[in-house]
């Protein structure tokens, strides 16, 4: 049949005028944009069939008038230059199904113009200048991607009958049909391997999980003492902690690098891997083709739960909780749990530290709210009182506040993760979102947005939230959207770390401010935080050099 086809084509051709064989070209080649379109295919065979075999059969008419590779320049120039200016014309046009929306041409036109962005580390950004550049709360930052800050589409896009994740995700693991529960696309699918997720960060267990913690703060601590007399870089002590710390929570125990330091370059190589998550949030397929250094983590980390899940742990660990050790419901099967390895080893240990960063640098820049802040602390654990005691850390309303007020000005996903409509638009507040279309909540904007928090937007005012509980305590103008404040996110994907985190952020900070003084290194310029932050998916700081006086003299 297939050789009668072409035997068909081949007869069709050699009648054919260069005219002729340059229109069917053109036709042929708006025909694949409309199968990309529709179908948006990634399979390698699929894909060369369509740039490479599709074009190769359609130099053959042209073979009556010119030899062969004129013939097949011909028709490949014809062919791809009809494509990428159909695909141009298209995403330009009226007709595009996100034509309303206002966005920078090179956005709507390429996703790569959005990867070059999230590789320069400014996405976040780029984003909220696009906002204020076209003055709307939905502008397209993709060909198919909408940002939207518009705090009543956040529960139409994130809460329970919202948005399934977006093609990032297809991406991050790239296109596996196994994948942790962050990047299960299928809602159904991915309530179901949040189970294990619900048991292993439940109160019960995160109370398991405190003496390790108070270990590893206290051990956390003396290493920043022991840098009285010369400068510590705090952001890369978080760092070792988190992970020393995610290490025994997760597997049981097995690294030391607050102890040795990153000899085997662990802590680092979770650093390029999160940069390199930029590509697949931007192209998702182009993860497919191309492995980053996110996916060598991704291969490294899941032989690491691997292991762990084989060998067993002498302590309730999460993977005992994810494995079902316990045995209070039906095991799942090994391969779907070590696949939850790379996800705990980034959640577990990128997200608290780089918040401790951000925590640490706005109350070091802000002596004041240091000073406030240090006074709770010694106020609920006078000198002899253990600050890692959680006992009275949910007390604490200041440290409350000022966390609070960090995640606002720093969120950890400043912008946040991403969901996509599927066949079915949706109508998110008054915001249409059209089938097949990328969507993120964007976090930094909406929360550094005057019509959400005043007064003194951007800067870092702690007292808001307080004064949001009592109004009586400011005299003025006062806009608090709590509703629209989501660090841990919304709905059936938000963070399934939140109790952890949060206990983990608050004993460290009361641990250190009982223990310490902290005052920027000679020669920092504090304005350098914002201009090395970085988003590739999840924030990134860069160094934060410190001076240690201990409080306390052991
Ligand atoms: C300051 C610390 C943290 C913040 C601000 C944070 C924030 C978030 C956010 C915003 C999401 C939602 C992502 C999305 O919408 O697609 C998320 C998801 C998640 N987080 Fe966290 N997180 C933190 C720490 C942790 C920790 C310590 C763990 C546990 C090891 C954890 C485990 C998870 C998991 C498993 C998910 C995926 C939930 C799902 O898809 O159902 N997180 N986190």
């Amino acid at each position: 049949m297939t050789g009668k086809i072409t035997g068909q084509f081949e007869l069709m051709a050699t009648d054919m005028s260069p005219k002729n064989a340059a229109l069917l070209t053109v036709g042929v080649a708006l025909l694949t944009h409309f199968i990309f379109n529709r179908y948006e295919p990634i399979l390698f065979a699929i894909i060369s069939f369509l740039l490479v075999l599709v074009p190769l059969c359609l130099s053959l008419p042209f073979q009556n008038s010119y030899g062969v590779s004129s013939s097949i320049g011909l028709s490949f120039t014809i062919y791809h230059a009809t494509l990428l200016a159909s695909i141009a014309v298209y995403r330009l046009s009226p007709f595009h199904p996100l034509a309303r929306y206002p966005g920078p041409v090179l956005n709507k036109l390429s996703s790569w113009w959005l990867l070059r962005i999230g590789l320069s580390g400014k996405r976040h950004v780029f984003i909220q200048d696009t906002h204020r550049r076209y003055n709307s709360d939905v502008v397209r930052i993709g060909p198919n991607e909408l940002s939207i800050v518009d705090p009543d589409a956040v529960i139409p896009v994130l809460g329970p009958n919202g948005l399934p994740k977006g093609p990032a995700w297809d991406g991050h693991v790239r296109h596996s049909p196994i994948r942790p529960v962050i990047s299960w696309r299928n809602v159904l699918t991915h309530s179901k391997s949040r189970r294990g997720w619900m048991r292993a960060f439940s109160t019960t267990a995160v109370k398991e999980y405190e003496p390790i913690l108070i270990d590893r703060v206290s051990q956390l601590v003396e290493l920043i003492k022991s840098h009285e007399g010369r400068t510590a870089n705090l952001s890369q002590l978080f760092r070792l902690f988190t992970y020393d710390f995610m290490e025994d929570m997760a597997f049981g125990g097995g690294t030391e690098v607050m102890r040795d330091g990153d000899t085997h370059g662990m802590v680092a190589f979770l650093r390029q891997a999160v940069e390199a998550m930029a590509i697949a949030e931007a192209v998702p397929w182009l993860s497919y083709y191309i492995p980053s250094t996110f996916h060598r983590f991704y291969m490294t980390s899941l032989l690491r739960a691997q292991e762990r899940v084989q060998k067993g742990s002498a302590n309730k660990d999460a993977f005992y909780y994810l494995n079902n050790e316990g045995g209070m419901a039906q095991e799942p099967h090994p391969v779907l749990v070590a696949v939850e390895g790379p996800l705990i080893i980034i959640a577990g240990s990128d997200t608290t530290s780089s918040t401790l960063s951000n925590i640490l640098w706005c109350i070091i820049a802000h002596p004041e709210v240091y000073r406030k802040l240090q006074a709770e602390v010694d106020r609920f654990y006078p000198p002899g009182e253990s600050a890692l005691n959680s006992t009275y850390h949910a007390d604490m309303k200041y440290l409350d506040a000022v966390v609070n007020e960090v995640l606002r000005l720093y969120p950890t996903m400043p912008s946040n993760g991403q969901r996509a409509s599927q066949d079915q638009g949706i109508h998110a507040n008054s915001i249409y979102i059209p089938p097949h279309t990328s969507v993120r909540i964007h976090i930094w904007t909406m929360w550094r947005d005057p019509r959400n928090f005043y007064p003194l937007t951007e800067s870092f005012w702690p007292e808001r939230w307080l004064i949001a509980q009592d109004p009586s305590l400011f005299d003025g103008k006062f806009v608090h959207n709590s509703e629209s404040f989501n660090p841990f996110s919304y709905g059936p994907a938000s963070c399934a770390g939140r109790n952890l985190a949060t206990k983990e952020l608050r004993m460290v900070v009361c641990h250190l401010l009982q223990q310490v003084d902290l005052t920027f290194a000679e020669g920092y310029d504090p304005t350098e935080w914002e201009e090395k932050l970085r988003d590739p998916f999840t924030l990134q700081t860069g160094p934060l050099p410190v001076n240690v006086t201990p409080r306390i003299k052991t």
